[in-house]
Order: structure tokens, then C-alpha cells, then sequence
């Protein structure tokens, strides 16, 4: 579903990925880990399309998103992915089913009952109609689970889906993402510096210099 080829990125003269390959697997769950500032959140927003390769290709279902004008390619992620990113936080002024259903509504739907069997799937049932301000981080974060899959999304892109939460809970969101990817045949890309977290995927990749390898 995925594929890199020879991505490259710079910034200001500084090479952070350097002709980089790489082919996922659908349904898939990959951690990527990798010591700090070697690349890992810049790969996931050139996968996402926050971001641009100085050159290279990211391919979608075999379709390279630069081949695309910027409606098509949005409208392939959007259709295609699903994100956990902090730039992408639960908003505060919409209800927990509003920010549940937003991928619904941006796909062109409005299945409500869909948004809210996530949130009953994610432990938050009868919780639609409450505001991000009443939730705890770990809540919050569940919130952000159902909606990045809400749409059954082919990939999930998260970028330390987990950071800023205590072990325990850190550990009930991976169980319930690990679960609610399988549920949906999802493949996921995670990055993260917990090993305990990166334990949960299928296999650890670990981008270096050289590219991604296997552990
Ligand atoms: N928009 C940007 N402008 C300039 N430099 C950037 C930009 N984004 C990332 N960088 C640089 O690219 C390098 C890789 O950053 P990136 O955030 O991808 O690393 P990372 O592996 O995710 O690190 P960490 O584990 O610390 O989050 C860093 O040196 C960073 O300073």
C-alpha cells in the first residue's frame, strides 16, 4: 500500500534523509525508532504530506503522490490514512463525536452511529456529547485513536502515540491501538523511542543514517 523510493530530504544544506527505500507491507503494524534528530517525525510528515522530498517518491496504492495536484493527493491521504499527530490534537471547541466524526465529514460522510461506536470501542461510551477540556491525557488520546481510525483508513501514522502518558495507561492505549488496527485490517507505521511501545508492533525498524533496518 506504501512504498518510499529514493526519498531524500535536506534542510538548510543539512542532509536528514538520503535517498531513503522502503516498502510496507498492508496491515502491517512497524514501529520506527532511531536516536534523536535522525529523521524519524520528518519521514512521517513526508508520508503524510505535511512535508516534501527534495526528491524521491512516496506511492500510494501504487500511485506516486507527486503525480497528484494538491486536491487529489490531500484527498488520497485523507481517504487512505489515518493520523495520531500532536499538530493534529482533539479540538477543543467540538464535541468528543465531532472530533470522532471529522473524517467522516471530510470523506464526504456524516455516520454518526460510526463515530460513536468508536468512542464506545475506545472505552468512552456515552462520553460523545462531552468537550476535550473534561477529558484526562489519556482519554484525550483514545479520542484520538477513534478518529484516526474511524474511516477505516488503510495506514495509521502516528508519532509517539504514547509520549506523554504514564506506563500504565501508555500500555492500555498500545493494547487498545494494536487492537482496534487488527479489528480494522489497518497497517500502521508508529515512531517512538519506548521500547515497550515499539515491543507492540510486528517488527522494529530503526532508521539510521543508512536508512531503515531491521532490528
Ligand atoms: N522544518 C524544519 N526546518 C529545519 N530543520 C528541521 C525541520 N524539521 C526537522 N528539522 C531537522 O531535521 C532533523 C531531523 O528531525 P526529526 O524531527 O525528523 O528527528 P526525529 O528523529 O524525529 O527526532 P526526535 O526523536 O528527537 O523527535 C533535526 O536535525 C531537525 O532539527
Amino acid at each position: 500500500m506504501l512504498e518510499l523510493v529514493d526519498l531524500s530530504k535536506s534542510y538548510g544544506g543539512r542532509t536528514v534523509l538520503a535517498r531513503l527505500s522502503h516498502r510496507f507491507a498492508p496491515g502491517e503494524f512497524v514501529a520506527v525508532m532511531g536516536e534523536s534528530g535522525v529523521g524519524k517525525s520528518t519521514l512521517l510528515n513526508l508520508i503524510a504530506g505535511l512535508d516534501t522530498p527534495d526528491s524521491g517518491q512516496v506511492v500510494v496504492d501504487g500511485v506516486p503522490m507527486s503525480s497528484l495536484d494538491d486536491d487529489a493527493a490531500t484527498q488520497l491521504r485523507r481517504s487512505r490514512m489515518g493520523f495520531i499527530f500532536q499538530a493534529f490534537h482533539v479540538l477543543p471547541h467540538l464535541t468528543l463525536e465531532q472530533n470522532v466524526a471529522l473524517p467522516l465529514l471530510l470523506n464526504g460522510g456524516a455516520d454518526t452511529s460510526r463515530a460513536r461506536a468508536m468512542l464506545d470501542a475506545v472505552g468512552l461510551k456515552g462520553r460523545g456529547a462531552d468537550f476535550p477540556r473534561q477529558l484526562s491525557g489519556g482519554e484525550l488520546q483514545r479520542v484520538a485513536i477513534a478518529r484516526a481510525l474511524v474511516h477505516r483508513p488503510a495506514l495509521l501514522l502516528a508519532d509517539e502515540p504514547t509520549g506523554n502518558l504514564d506506563p500504565e495507561t501508555a500500555d492500555g492505549i498500545l493494547h487498545l491501538l494494536r487492537a482496534e488496527i487488527r479489528q480494522s485490517g489497518a497497517g500502521a507505521i508508529m515512531v517512538t523511542h519506548s521500547i515497550a511501545a515499539a515491543a507492540m508492533a510486528d517488527r522494529t525498524l530503526v532508521l539510521t543514517r543508512s536508512g531503515l533496518q531491521l532490528t
